[in-house]
């Protein structure tokens, strides 16, 4: 078979002919497989496994016929190679040991040398580019924000009150640490890209959280920077927020491809303000679990939406639930490629 490329087309604005589509957290959740591999092994025990993480990561290419593989790790792997002592504990999420408080403690923190630190990722990306995948792999990083809400904070948080006080009130601090995080990912989505993704996705998942003035006085600037040294090795990137509808044109301002929305925005909406960039979304992930005639009114609606243009990618608006059957999101994959074909002739 023909190396399938939909989405990169799409991510540049170039006519398809069909619509592509993956899904946040695509690999592992509900996946009866997955989970029988998680009664025994850890999300580190599986990264650390470049056959058993190509496994899940191609998994739901399989079974979906997704148009790219997202790599299976977490937001989190890298940063035990810049000091940050990190652990997933079931049930909670991320734990940081040694939470960020003081410009001391940002200063301590390393580089990462991808080579060195994390060869094991490097090795599950070329095992799958170069024998097992027939469509892209989407590399990805955490964005600054994100990452250090949960390093400062200490774990997952709700009001990001501590990673707030340090923007506000520890400007240095907080922009050496913005720099430090920008330099991690950019070096780490390079070695990613060296190791064979063709597209990259910087999940700012909680930037929602600031408000449009301090996200471009405190963020804008360390995102322009991250986007423009990743596209230096010319794959389309993307940036995802949750709750983030209102940065939506602080974004398109940046050099970035694809804008990744959650449900809360319809892809009219983001039309509507002059978003000419490609789309991605932004089925509501809670509707996957009611009945198919309601998942399929959804569909129409955001397709119809999304395909006046051939700037559109099909995903969730976030992750899917670990409840989700895995037949619901094969009939989505299924539903998108028919629907956007015959829209697309
Ligand atoms: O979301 C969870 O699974 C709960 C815990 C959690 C994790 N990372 C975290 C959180 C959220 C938080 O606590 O703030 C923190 C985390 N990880 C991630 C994000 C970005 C995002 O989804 O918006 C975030 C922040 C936002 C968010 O939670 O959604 C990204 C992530 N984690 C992961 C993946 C890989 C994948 O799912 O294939 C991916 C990315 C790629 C994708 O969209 O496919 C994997 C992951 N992370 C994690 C787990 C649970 C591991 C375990 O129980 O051993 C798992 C595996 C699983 O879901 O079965 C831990």
């Amino acid at each position: 078979m023909p190396f399938n490329d939909t989405i990169l087309k799409a991510a540049y604005g170039e006519k398809t002919t069909h619509t592509p589509v993956w899904f946040m957290r695509q690999a592992g959740r509900s996946q009866p497989e997955y989970r029988k591999i998680k009664e025994t092994h850890s999300l580190f025990e599986i990264t650390h496994d470049p056959e058993l993480c190509a496994y899940v990561t191609k998994l739901p290419v399989d079974q979906y016929n997704t148009d790219a593989a997202i790599l299976y790790k977490d937001i989190m792997s890298p940063l035990g190679a810049i000091g940050v002592d990190v652990e997933i504990k079931s049930g909670i999420g991320p734990v940081i040991g040694n939470p960020i408080r003081s410009i001391q403690d940002v200063e301590r923190l390393g580089q990462i040398q991808p080579e060195q630190d994390v060869p094991y990722i490097l090795d599950t990306i070329k095992l799958l580019t170069t024998e097992q995948l027939n469509v892209p792999l989407i590399g990805f990083t955490g964005a600054p924000f994100t990452l250090a809400s949960y390093m400062i904070e200490g774990g997952p948080s709700k009001n990001y009150n501590k990673t707030k006080a340090m923007m506000y009130e520890q400007p240095e601090a907080w922009h050496l640490l913005m720099e430090k995080l920008s330099d991690m990912c950019i070096t780490y989505t390079h070695a990613q890209i060296d190791a064979g993704c063709k597209m990259i996705q910087v999940f700012d998942s909680w930037v929602g959280a600031l408000n449009k003035a301090d996200y471009h006085e405190f963020i804008a600037p360390h995102m322009r920077r991250i986007f423009a040294g990743i596209k230096e090795k010319n794959v389309p990137v993307t940036t995802f927020g949750v709750g983030a509808s209102h940065l939506i044109e602080e974004w398109n301002a940046l050099p970035v491809d694809v804008l990744g929305l959650d449900w809360r925005l319809q892809i009219e909406e983001a039309r509507a303000k002059g978003i000419t960039k490609t789309l991605q979304g932004n089925l509501d992930p809670a509707i996957l679990l009611a009945p198919w005639p309601v998942i399929e009114s959804h569909l129409k609606r955001i397709l119809d939406q999304g395909l006046q243009s051939d700037s559109y990618i099909f995903n969730l608006g976030h992750g899917v639930f670990p409840e989700v059957q895995p037949d619901t999101l094969r009939r989505v994959s299924e539903f998108v490629h028919d629907y956007s074909t015959q829209y697309k002739k």
